[in-house]
């Protein structure tokens, strides 16, 4: 009989303005709540969501960040070790749709991942807004896109539930889909020999040594979720303690807490 399947551990990191509602986003996601006057998130926060797509269990462990420039030295050592990433705007805020450039770069820059390989989706947030408040059209954010070679765009409104467990899924499977590609190269890579290159010996070394080939070619065993090939150290080794970095929100409601659902 076969044991039961154990989830996969995915860091998942939200990042975007002060404001757009990454942390009601996560709050609704996580435990399906909105909270109309939230308070800036200082440093960061995560919490943890079991989700089950296309047959496989997953445990995203979601990464709230400050928006606010001012705690960038406190946001930017969480980065390393993501799987995907959230690029978040509000659709009542046209800057914040600018502002999408300095997050992408500042993740590719602390993340160290190329951005061509690495799952960004991008998040317009608050689509529940009458529509003579909305600042940024669908159009704005396709070249937007485009330009940034994201290929993968929604729509979403924490306060009305809509889309927010599809932005998740979304990005989930942006990752399953980079992660086919990235084994595909490597078992085209396996199947090659170049003889101008001394690979053999290295080849060997990483046999031995139990090293990998880089984060993308591992082939993920539901067994060994920490061991994979990011940085263990970003992750969290307990599920069931507080996850505060930095100094936590303060809120006229009940602190946040972190689910193990
Ligand atoms: N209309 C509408 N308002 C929203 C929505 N999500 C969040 N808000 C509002 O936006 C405010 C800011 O939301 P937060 O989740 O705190 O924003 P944030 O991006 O986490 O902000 P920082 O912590 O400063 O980075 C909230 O107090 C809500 O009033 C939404 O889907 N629709």
């Amino acid at each position: 009989m076969r044991p039961p399947q154990k989830s996969k551990l995915l860091k998942v990191v939200i990042l975007g303005d002060g404001g757009v509602g990454k942390s009601a986003l996560l709050t609704r996601f996580v435990s399906n709540r909105y909270e109309e006057n939230n308070f800036h998130t200082i440093g960061v926060e995560f919490m943890n969501k079991d989700i089950a797509v296309d047959g496989e269990k997953y445990t995203l462990q979601i990464w709230d960040t400050a928006g606010q420039e001012r705690f960038r030295a406190l946001r930017t050592p969480f980065y390393r070790g993501s799987d995907m990433c959230l690029l978040c705007y509000a659709l009542d805020d046209r800057d914040s749709l600018r502002g999408l450039r300095l997050w992408h770069n500042e993740f590719i820059n602390y993340a160290d991942v190329q951005p061509d390989r690495f799952p960004f989706i991008v998040v317009g947030n608050k689509n529940d807004i009458r529509a003579e408040r909305r600042q940024v059209s669908y159009e704005d954010v396709q070249q937007w896109c485009t330009e940034h070679g994201i290929s993968a765009h929604i729509e979403t409104s924490s306060k009305t539930a809509t889309n927010v467990t599809d932005a998740f899924v979304l990005a989930l499977r942006q990752w399953k889909a980079m992660e086919r590609v990235a084994e595909a190269e490597q078992r085209q890579h396996g199947d090659t020999i170049d003889l101008t290159q001394p690979i053999r010996l290295m080849q060997r070394r990483q046999c031995c040594t139990g090293g990998g080939a880089g984060k993308a070619a591992d082939v993920v065993d539901a067994d060994d979720d920490d061991g994979r090939n990011t940085d263990a150290a970003m992750r969290s080794p307990s599920s069931m303690s507080r996850h505060l970095f930095g100094q936590s929100r303060s809120s006229p409601k009940a602190p946040k807490t972190n689910y193990q659902l």
